[in-house]
């Protein structure tokens, strides 16, 4: 007589993919990366993004004696440009949720010997939920931050609730382009270089998130549309760097 003894079918064989699509999947990707962001930023841009940044803070406005804002800070590289313009006389406060990008932010604060880099403070917290009051900065950057933002909305909702009536914010990110060649470009590189270079680390799916990430992201159009939408009175986007890159500029 046959045997009734059930064996259940093996589980599927399945692989884990980081997909990065919660608020708590893309903070463990961005303290995995934390040691290694810096240096490929430069090598993978060839020292570029320090440029882009440049010009980001540039476009902010923030001037001596001002009182800003970096949001989305990372390891500080926007948020050490921010404190040579703004002076001794004023501050600069770096908001990030990843506490290792923010171990190197303060690392490399007490390695800056010849500036007022003790104008910064760092602070733990989350872009979509800010712990500032209503109208209390001069101006407000964010470097390679909206695109990883969950609610993008929302994230420009509270940019405009902290910025003083007048006054800017500068978003410096990779451009959604709407121009065939420059897509083609920019996932080729992103591909071919950015990928490879980024697995000799062990980051294979770290970086490959970016692609999606700049998949899902706004174009220049649409983050106007997004800013005058949010309350902001005038908003231009810049298409930088060969147009892959993109900085929008809104006024409160
Ligand atoms: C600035 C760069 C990356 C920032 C960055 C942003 C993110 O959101 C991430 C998310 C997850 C992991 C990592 C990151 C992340 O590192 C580097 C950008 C490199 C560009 C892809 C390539 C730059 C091309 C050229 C060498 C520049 C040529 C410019 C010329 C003026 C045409
Ligand atoms: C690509 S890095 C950019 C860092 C830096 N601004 C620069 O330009 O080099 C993106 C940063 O955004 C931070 N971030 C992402 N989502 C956040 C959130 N909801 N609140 C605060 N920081 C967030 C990450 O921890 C990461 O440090």
């Amino acid at each position: 007589m046959a045997s009734l003894a059930f064996s259940p079918p093996p589980p599927p064989r399945t692989r884990v993919i980081r997909s990065a699509s919660s608020a708590g999947e893309r903070q463990n990707l961005f303290n995995r990366i934390a040691p290694v962001y810096d240096n490929l930023n430069d090598l993978l841009s060839l020292g570029q993004h320090r440029v882009w940044k440049r010009m980001a803070v540039s476009w902010s406005g923030a001037k001596k004696g001002d009182r800003v804002l970096d949001l989305c800070c990372g390891s500080g590289d926007i948020a050490f440009l921010l404190s040579d313009r703004v002076g001794s006389a004023g501050h600069v406060t770096g908001l990030d949720f990843s506490a290792d990008q923010l171990s190197v932010a303060s690392a490399r604060q007490g390695s800056h010997w010849n500036s007022c880099h003790n104008n910064i403070t760092w602070v733990e917290g989350d872009a979509l939920d800010l712990p500032f009051l209503d109208g209390c900065f001069d101006a407000v950057t964010i470097g390679y931050g909206l695109r990883n933002l969950i609610d993008k909305r929302n994230a420009m909702k509270e940019i405009f609730r902290v910025l003083k009536p007048g006054k800017r914010v500068s978003v410096l990110d990779f451009n959604k382009s709407t121009n065939a060649l420059t897509m083609v470009i920019q996932e080729w590189m992103i591909d071919n270089v950015v990928v490879p270079v980024a697995s000799g680390y062990r980051l294979r799916d770290e970086y490959a998130y970016l692609k999606r990430s700049i998949a899902e992201f706004l174009t220049g159009k649409e983050l106007e549309e997004l800013a005058k939408e949010v309350g902001f009175s005038k908003a231009k986007h810049y298409e930088i760097g060969g147009g892959l890159m993109g900085n929008l500029v809104a006024t409160r």
